[in-house]
Formats: structure tokens, sequence, C-alpha cells
């Protein structure tokens, strides 16, 4: 017996040990470090609700989110009146720390620091000085959504960040856009078709919402990685299960070991993940060996011969980042731009004059050549004015984050390294400070004058594709792909507002119709 005691002390100890290390661990991970920030931010003068630990602030969003929706019931006379004024709908707990905080202030979401910003002066000062490589993204995001972007272009920092731009850059050239703009009309035309046989079938009342967002999902899927085989469609498939799966459960982002709060869903994504990783890197693979030929101009296929193409060392993207890029491409991508053209189609519903004015420049634009290609996208400039107003007030990309890596001065505060930084682009879009009285009105001519920022009084202002280096890498294939699909749908159809429409828009990661956007269409 005596032999074996100084065995069993020593395991004893080293439990003991270890039990200590781990609760220290934690500790300093839930508490300690959290309380240190807190105290820095504080000192620093930034002011904000009070967080009770470990929830942080997450218990009064989900109050003001309840609330919000119990004062609207689904009879609601509410419902029937389309308000612009959204910010406090779809951000009630920020409109409501606003009122007692104003434009900037912290908050918690769990354990992470947060610092609000909705005041464009504050961002311009923020961000003057900071290079695009030299901004973190919040690291509770990256972990969050990494099944849905692994270490992709939206989620890579620092040189990383640098080496993925520099080669993806050149796949978004102006001429690798026209290439694509085929694929668009095709998917685009494709749609249409089903739409009147749905009207001849006696069906005019279409949801356009989800017509959008399977045509534009198409779409991406095309020019990204080539859906045209089944494997393709595959992807495609898995990509929206793991999305619905990822954003449609409560799950605590921020709190210490949150995936244990919903360990089904965390592991369901990561399972659709692994699957979706093997089925490009399948597609990939392929390519690569030449097994199947491809000249079609795909994002895929330009990043492959761009890769071939110089081929020096940390010039290129390994299979591995192709298959984030390629998931990068598909997330960032189709949701926005759907959402796009669907607040897009609720608005010219209720303008119908803003349809006609439409259709006109499309037939000045088209003439008598049989449909639209992407020479004459630059020529329709009030639809570009219409695409600008639409995402002001129905920004698909809802907020812009950042993450400061190291200490950023602003004024006479400091921004510790660390803090995670939520940039209210809702709220800033309908500030009547910034844009006059009638910041609610759906007023496209404000950008007649002003292309570039529609008379808003401050630059920083107006931020649907975000702001500085990181700005979005894919507006300009928006910007083709939103004048092709409404071109091609106003000179066939006409449509108004479905009297089963329920106006109420909300955050699922990006803005949309919660409930649907039913139009009742009409071929013209
Ligand atoms: C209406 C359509 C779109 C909207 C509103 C939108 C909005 C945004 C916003 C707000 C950002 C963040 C910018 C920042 O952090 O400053 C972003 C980044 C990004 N977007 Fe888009 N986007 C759209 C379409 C697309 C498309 C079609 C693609 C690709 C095919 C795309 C790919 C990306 C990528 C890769 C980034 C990360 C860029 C970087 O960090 O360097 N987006 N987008």
């Amino acid at each position: 017996m005596e032999f074996f005691l100084p065995l069993y002390n020593f395991v004893l100890s080293t439990l003991v040990v270890s039990v200590l290390f781990v609760l220290w661990r934690v500790s300093f991970r839930c508490w300690i470090s959290p309380s240190r920030a807190y105290q820095k931010l504080k000192r620093n003068g930034f002011k904000g609700p009070s967080p009770v630990f470990p929830l942080g602030n997450i218990m009064d969003m989900k109050r003001a989110i309840e609330e919000g929706s119990r004062s609207v019931k689904s009879d609601d006379e509410s419902f029937n009146t389309v308000s612009h004024d959204i910010h406090s709908t779809v951000f009630p707990y920020y409109a409501c720390w606003q009122r007692s905080h104003g434009k900037v202030f912290m908050y918690w979401l769990g354990t992470e620091p947060f610092l609000y910003i909705a005041d464009p002066e504050f961002l311009k000062q923020m961000s003057s000085g900071v290079m695009g490589k030299s901004w973190g993204k919040p690291r509770v995001f990256k972990n969050d959504r990494e099944p849905m972007f692994g270490n992709g272009l939206v989620m890579t920092e620092g040189d990383e960040w640098v080496r993925h731009r520099h080669v993806i850059t050149p796949a978004f050239s102006p001429a690798n856009l026209k290439g694509m703009a085929s694929l668009m009309v095709e998917s685009a035309n494709k749609m249409l078709e089903n739409w009147t046989a749905l009207i001849n079938s006696g069906q005019p009342e279409i949801d356009v919402e989800r017509e959008m967002i399977s045509t534009a999902g198409e779409i991406i899927a095309k020019t990204s990685f080539g859906i045209s085989h089944e494997d393709g469609k595959k992807v495609f498939e898995k990509l929206r299960a793991m999305q619905i799966t990822l954003f449609k459960t409560n799950r605590f982002v921020g709190v210490p070991f949150n995936q244990f709060i919903a360990p089904k869903q965390s592991l369901e994504a990561k399972k659709l993940g692994k699957e979706i990783d093997d089925l490009l890197m399948s597609i990939i693979e392929d390519r690569k060996t030449g097994i199947v030929v491809n000249n079609q101009k795909d994002l895929l296929g330009l990043l492959l011969e761009g890769n071939g193409g110089n081929g020096k060392a940390g010039k290129s993207l390994t299979t591995r980042e192709l298959v984030d890029e390629c998931k990068t491409f598909f997330f960032g991508g189709h949701e926005t731009t759907a959402l796009a053209l669907s607040w897009t189609l609720l608005l010219l519903a209720m303008h119908p004059e803003w349809q006609d004015q439409l259709r006109d420049e499309i037939k000045q634009v088209v003439g008598d050549k049989k449909e639209i290609d992407a020479t004459m996208i630059a020529g329709l400039k009030k639809m570009g004015w219409v695409m600008n107003e639409v995402l002001r007030l129905y920004s698909p990309a809802p907020n812009v984050q950042r993450q400061a890596l190291e200490d950023i001065k602003v004024y006479d505060m400091v921004i510790p390294k660390g803090t995670n930084m939520w940039i209210d682009v809702v709220s800033m879009h309908h500030d009547p400070a910034l844009w006059g009285e009638d910041v609610n009105q759906f007023n496209p001519e404000r950008f007649k004058e002003d292309g570039l920022y529609g008379g808003c009084e401050h630059k920083m202002g107006f931020l649907p594709f975000g702001f500085g280096g990181r700005m979005c890498i894919g507006r300009n294939l928006t910007m083709t792909e939103y004048k092709i699909v409404l071109s091609l749908i106003l000179s066939k159809f006409s449509f108004s507002v479905s009297p089963s429409y329920r106006h109420s828009p909300s955050i699922l990661l990006s803005l949309r119709p919660s409930r649907g956007l039913p139009l009742i269409v009409k071929p013209l």
C-alpha cells in the first residue's frame, strides 16, 4: 500500500493543478479579460447599457425584439401600410440605446465588447489612417460563421487578406463581368418563363423574394463555380441548408461555450460544411486536371487561369483557399443581390410611375436590338438612381463590422485593441440629419445630381457596400446582374403590391421581408 502512496499523491496533485489551470483559463476568458476591456473602454469615455455577466446585453436585445413583435399583431393595421421608417423595427435595441447614449456607445454580446457607431464623422476619424489590412474581423463572428466563409476574403486579415484580394480582384474586372452577362440573361429568362406559365395557369400572385433568391443563387453558383453539372446543384442546395441551420437558431453568439446551447445545429452546420468542401474540392480538382474541359468564364475558372498564369509562390490560391472563396462568393453574393432586386420590385410596385420611367429608359437603351446585353448597362442611368435609393432605404447588408487589431485613437479617446465595431448602416441611411426631412420617402431623384452619395450631408453616411480597402469586391457584379434581371422583368411584366403582402422587414444576417414579398404580376 505504502508503495502506491507517492504515485497516488502525484496523480492527485496533477489532477488538482489541471483543474485549477482550466478554471483559471475559463475565468480569464469569461471574466477577467472582459472586465479589463470594460474598464478600459469606460476610462476612455465610452458609455452604454450595463452588461450582465455572462450574457452581456443579449437579454435586453431579445426583450426589445419581443416587445416589438408583441406590439404588432398579424392582423394589425400597420402591416397594411408600408412605412420605410424601419430602423426601430429592425434594430429596436439600437434605436432605444441611441435615445439614451447617442450615436456612439458600447454594448456587449456575451463577453465580447462592441462599439456601436452610427455617426459618419466618428467613422471617418476612426478609419482615417487605418489601412484595409490593419482591420480585423470580429473573432466571435469568424468562429460562428466558419462553416460558411472558412478563411475566405470576408474573414481574412493582414497580409493574407492582401494576398487574397490581390489574386481575386482581376476576376471581377469589367471585361470578365461582361463574359458572365449571358449566364445572367439565361437564368433570368428561365425564371420569367416560369412566371408566364404560372400566370397562364391562373396564379398571378408571385412571391418575388423566393423567386429572386433562387435565381440569384443559380446565377452566383454559375458565375462562381459553374452549376451546369449535377455536383454544382448539390453544392447549391447544401449551401442553402447550411445558411438556414446557422441563422434560424437561437445561438447566443459571444457567450462562452455557446456551441453547447444548440449542439445539434452546430454539428449539422459542421457536417454540411464538410460535405460542401468535399464537393467543391472535387469540382476544383476536376477543373485543374482538365477532366472537365471548361471554357466557362466563371470566377473559379478565372482564378484558376490566374493561378496558372503567374504561378508565383504566394501569388496564387491553394485548392483549400479556392474552396473557401467559392463559398464566400456564394454567401456574400446571392442573397444580397436577390434582396436588392426584391425590395426594388416592392418599391416599383408602389410607384408605377417609376416602372414607366424605367421601361422608357430600357426602350431607349436597348433600341431595336432584341435583348439587353452587358454593353448597355452603363446607359441605364435612372435604373442606377433607383438601385441606390433602394440600397439606401432597404440596405441588404444592414451593418459593417470591424475589430481593432491595435489601439485606435479617435479625438481624445482610445478604442482599445480587440474591441469589435458594429457600424449601423440602417441607422445612417435613415438619419434625417444626413438626408433631410424626406429621409423615409422613395425618391430616386436624390441621386440625379449626386450619383455617388445622393446628396447625403456626409460622405460616410451612405455605405451600402462598406468602406475603405475592404469595400465589397462584388459591387460591379451586382450592378450588372441587377440591371440585367430588372430590365428583363420590366420589359415583360408590370406588377402591383398583393393585398396579402405584410410589410415586416427583419434581420436574418441580411435585411429581408420576413413574410415573403407577394406581388400581382401581369404580362405587358
Ligand atoms: C447588393 C449586393 C451586395 C451588397 C449590398 C454587398 C455588401 C457588402 C458589404 C457591406 C461588405 C462589407 C464591406 C466592408 O467591410 O467594408 C461586403 C464585402 C464583400 N462582398 Fe459584398 N455585397 C453585395 C454583393 C456581393 C457579391 C455579388 C459578391 C461576390 C460575388 C460579394 C462579395 C463580397 C466579398 C468577397 C466581400 C469581402 C471583401 C473584403 O473584405 O475584402 N458581394 N459586401
